[in-house]
């Protein structure tokens, strides 16, 4: 279905993903609301799928839960029938997934509400930006549950809000508000309710409308340069630098400011 630049199609027969695309945008819904967007092996199966044949042509990925929730983490309904190899398995198959939204070749931002819970959180964890309404909670209870996380949060969450602070999460089942999420780093945007999406989706668009080799400088070379030693971090940026400022579309991007053909950097008036 094609509504002016706006263009809804299922990823899959399954229905497990809403997909919808405004301009150069894509929007993926996790859509198991009835399960608070559980996630099961067939949605895992589908994100992996989706992000590993985005269309060429677009900017940015939002991605959310339909309902009230982002995701109330692993449909724990499955869990229960993996031995030691199938968990090994199933944990590593989550790895592939998730950094294939990590790795992708365009920004993810994931809008989050309600629960983002265990393996919601970790999905959340993947993205490069978050955005937080006010009824969101961040809560890993793998400790009630008896299990641990599988879905990389071990490896992307402390780098977000430290290790102190996982271990309490993780530890005493701590829930952490938006506000907390943001104040800790772990959301960069906390929104009015009902705004989250919108807020999301503004964000891919300005996001989409910058030179695609600098997102791609930000998204594959910064978090590399960020964790190198200093040395090898600041010949990495040089190189970076300069591959991204010899590209015609910088030129073009460049005379254009100096034509006062674009907007100037201005603070919100
Ligand atoms: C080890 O290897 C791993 C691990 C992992 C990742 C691990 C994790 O994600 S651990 C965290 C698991 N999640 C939870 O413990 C949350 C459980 N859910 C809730 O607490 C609540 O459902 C709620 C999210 C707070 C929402 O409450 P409410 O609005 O009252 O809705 P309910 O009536 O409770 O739920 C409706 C319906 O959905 C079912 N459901 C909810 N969450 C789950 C879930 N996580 N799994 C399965 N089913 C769920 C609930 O049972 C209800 O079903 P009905 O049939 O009764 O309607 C990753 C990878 C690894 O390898």
């Amino acid at each position: 279905m094609t509504q002016g630049n706006a263009e809804t199609a299922g990823a899959g027969a399954s229905g497990l993903l809403q997909i919808e695309r405004v301009d150069r945008v894509l929007t993926v819904g996790l859509n198991r609301p009835a399960k608070r967007n559980a996630l099961n092996d067939g949605i895992i199966l589908e994100i992996g799928e989706y992000f590993a044949s985005l269309p060429e042509d677009i900017g940015a990925v939002v991605i959310h839960g339909i309902g009230d929730h982002f995701s109330s983490g692993l449909d724990l309904s499955e869990l229960q029938d993996h031995d030691a190899t199938g968990g090994l398995l199933h944990s590593q198959m989550w790895h592939r997934v998730f950094d294939r939204i990590q790795y992708s070749r365009v920004p993810v931002i994931a809008a989050l509400k309600g629960a983002v819970i265990g393996g919601g959180l970790e999905l959340a964890c993947a993205a490069h930006i978050r955005v937080a309404e006010p009824s969101t909670y961040f809560a890993l209870p793998e400790g009630q549950r008896g299990i641990f996380v599988g879905g990389g949060g071990s490896v992307r969450l402390p780098r977000l809000i430290g290790v102190a602070r996982m271990m309490d999460m993780m530890l005493t089942g701590r829930v952490y508000s938006a506000t907390e999420g943001a104040s800790y780093g772990f959301a960069q945007y906390v929104t009015e309710a009902g705004n989250g999406l919108s807020k999301a989706l503004e964000l891919a668009a300005k996001i989409a409308s910058n030179a695609p080799l600098t997102n791609f400088a930000v998204l594959q070379a910064l978090p590399m340069i960020a964790e190198a030693n200093p040395q090898t971090g600041l010949l990495m940026e040089s190189l970076m630098a300069t591959v991204a400022q010899s590209d015609k579309e910088a030129k073009r991007r460049i005379r254009e400011f100096l034509e006062h053909k674009t907007a100037k950097v201005k603070p919100k008036s």
